[in-house]
């Protein structure tokens, strides 16, 4: 992987087209992308309850260096997600409340990060989100070069600059740059179809009927008994 490199130009898509990700959600986006995108699961949010989706700027890092997020915090503007990858598995806690601070004010919409996060009850207390690998309040040096805007992967997920991340209580997914507006209209769709099931569902009506599954169990051999002795042993 590249670097040295700061790339000072992203691909991007509008706010409205962010919006609506973030208010689909990440298991819904995922899905209306067939079921890809997803980071691994060890990714989780610092607090409860927070929910972002906007292109990413994508840093690279040197484990235990967390450099090249002073560098990338220029290169961000309002509504952007950060996401950063280390060259090899790191869990110290390379970002805090300053760190946080500064990319609040250029309006970045939260962090996901690849290693590790500390100062998290003030991050909390000043809402800006954050999903990491760990909570851990071992320093980081700024000693080493890493690149900003390059490809990366972080948590198993390729990352394009430019890509959209939606992140929640669910985890975070990728969605690429192209693919976005796909992936609303898909994602719509989908919502749109929950909410009739979620109506006959709440009425008492069952999945085996609304989802036609008797003839297909009953294909498979399930069995309805009123005990276990009518079953044969082998
Ligand atoms: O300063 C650091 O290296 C990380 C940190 O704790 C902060 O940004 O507050
Ligand atoms: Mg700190």
């Amino acid at each position: 992987m590249t670097t040295g490199i700061v790339v000072t130009r992203k691909p991007s898509f509008s706010k409205d087209l962010a919006e609506r990700l973030a208010g689909l959600g990440v298991a819904t986006v995922h899905e209306a992308m067939g079921r890809s995108g997803l980071m691994r699961p060890y990714l989780r949010p610092i607090y409860a309850g927070a929910r972002i989706a906007g292109p990413a700027v994508t840093i690279l890092a040197q484990p235990g260096d967390n450099w090249m997020l002073h560098v990338a915090v220029e290169q961000c503007s309002p509504g952007d997600v950060v996401v950063l990858a280390c060259t090899t598995e790191n869990n110290d806690g390379m970002f805090g409340d300053l760190l946080a601070t500064s990319m609040k004010a250029r309006g970045v919409a939260g962090l996901i990060i690849d290693a590790g996060c500390r100062d998290t009850d003030t991050l909390q207390g000043m809402g800006f989100p954050v999903w990491s690998k760990a909570i851990h309040a071992r320093g980081t040096v700024k000693a080493t070069l890493g690149s900003v805007n390059v490809p990366i992967i972080c948590a198993g997920t390729l990352v394009h600059p430019g890509d959209a991340i939606v992140a929640d209580d669910d985890g975070v997914v990728v969605v690429p740059n192209r693919a976005v507006e796909r992936a609303v209209s898909l994602g719509e769709e989908r919502v749109r179809l929950e909410e009739a099931k979620r109506a006959r569902l709440a009425a008492g009506e069952l999945g085996l009927d609304i989802y036609n599954m008797r003839p297909k169990l009953e294909a498979m051999g399930l069995r309805y008994v009123e005990s276990l002795d009518e079953v044969d042993p082998a």
